[in-house]
């Protein structure tokens, strides 16, 4: 069983939800994002997304857009990331799922990159901008790697398609809460839960809510019918906040524990 597999059946077992920050690797540079994995592992993420940092981010607002733009200019590639994943891995139990646009990677090699996902340590791939219809230039090589490939479902999904994307899923599926980019206001639980419900019976895999969860409130409300909440935006901004201060650490790891505390622990 997979790393991913590992943690849900943990959660499970514990009534818990799972709480799944985003980072983008490389901002403000790859060494405090190595410090930074540590310190998200050590507040109580149950899986960390990290995000490779692409010029063209177009599911992306604001607030990652300008993380991308930091990234990038500190110099941060693929291949620097998968350098640092590696140097990480052994010193964090929870997995690592790389998240990005597919030109880094189709330039990378979709072989060489399965490889070498799965040689650091890599346990999960979600590419955004990948349409299910061309999954195959690269599943194949991840599933012979043993790495999962993440599916992300939009709410504008229609039903048969829905249906099929669900039944693909590995690790777990990724529900985008609202259509838009990321760091958006506020994702409405109550309208989120009965589509969560119904994806639920599709997939052989659980279910993930990301897009528009920035408070612990949020997350606790989206937690009542998800099996995992992403938060991204929000964190993003502690970061651009505190980059440069000695305090950082401490502000993430605040942050961090404090949306996993208030998550619903399930009797
Ligand atoms: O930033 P938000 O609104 O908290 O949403 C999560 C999101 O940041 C993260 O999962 C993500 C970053 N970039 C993406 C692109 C597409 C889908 C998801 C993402």
């Amino acid at each position: 069983m997979g790393r991913i597999a590992q943690t849900f059946e943990r959660l499970k077992a514990a009534g818990e939800v799972g709480l799944i920050p985003f980072i983008t690797a490389g901002d403000p540079d790859l060494q405090i994002t190595e410090k930074l994995l540590l310190t998200l592992a050590d507040a109580g993420a149950d899986i960390v997304e990290l995000g490779v940092p692409f010029s063209d981010p177009m599911a992306d607002g604001p607030t990652i857009q300008l993380a991308s733009e930091r990234a990038l200019s500190a110099g941060t590639t693929l291949q620097g990331i998968l350098d640092m994943v590696s140097r990480v891995r052994n010193r964090i139990r929870i997995p690592v799922v790389l998240m990005g646009y597919f030109n880094p990677v189709f330039r990378f090699g979709c072989e060489r990159f399965a490889h070498a996902a799965a040689g650091a340590g890599v346990d999960g791939v979600l590419l955004v901008d990948l349409p299910a219809e061309q999954r195959d230039e690269i599943h194949p090589y991840l599933r012979s790697a043993g790495v999962d490939f993440i599916q992300l479902i939009a709410p504008t999904t229609p039903p048969a398609r829905l249906a099929t994307l669900a039944a693909q899923g590995e690790g777990f599926l990724y529900f985008v809460s609202m259509t838009g980019v990321t760091g958006a206001q506020q994702a409405d639980p109550q309208a989120i839960a009965p589509l969560v419900e119904h994806l639920r019976t599709l997939s052989p895999v659980p279910v993930a809510v990301g897009f528009g969860i920035n408070t612990p409130a949020a997350a606790a409300a989206v937690g009542q019918s998800a099996d995992a909440v992403v938060v991204g935006s929000a964190l993003v901004k502690v970061i651009a906040e505190y980059s440069t201060s000695p305090d950082l650490y401490e502000r993430v790891d605040t942050f961090v524990r404090t949306l996993k505390q208030a998550l619903p622990v399930r009797g």
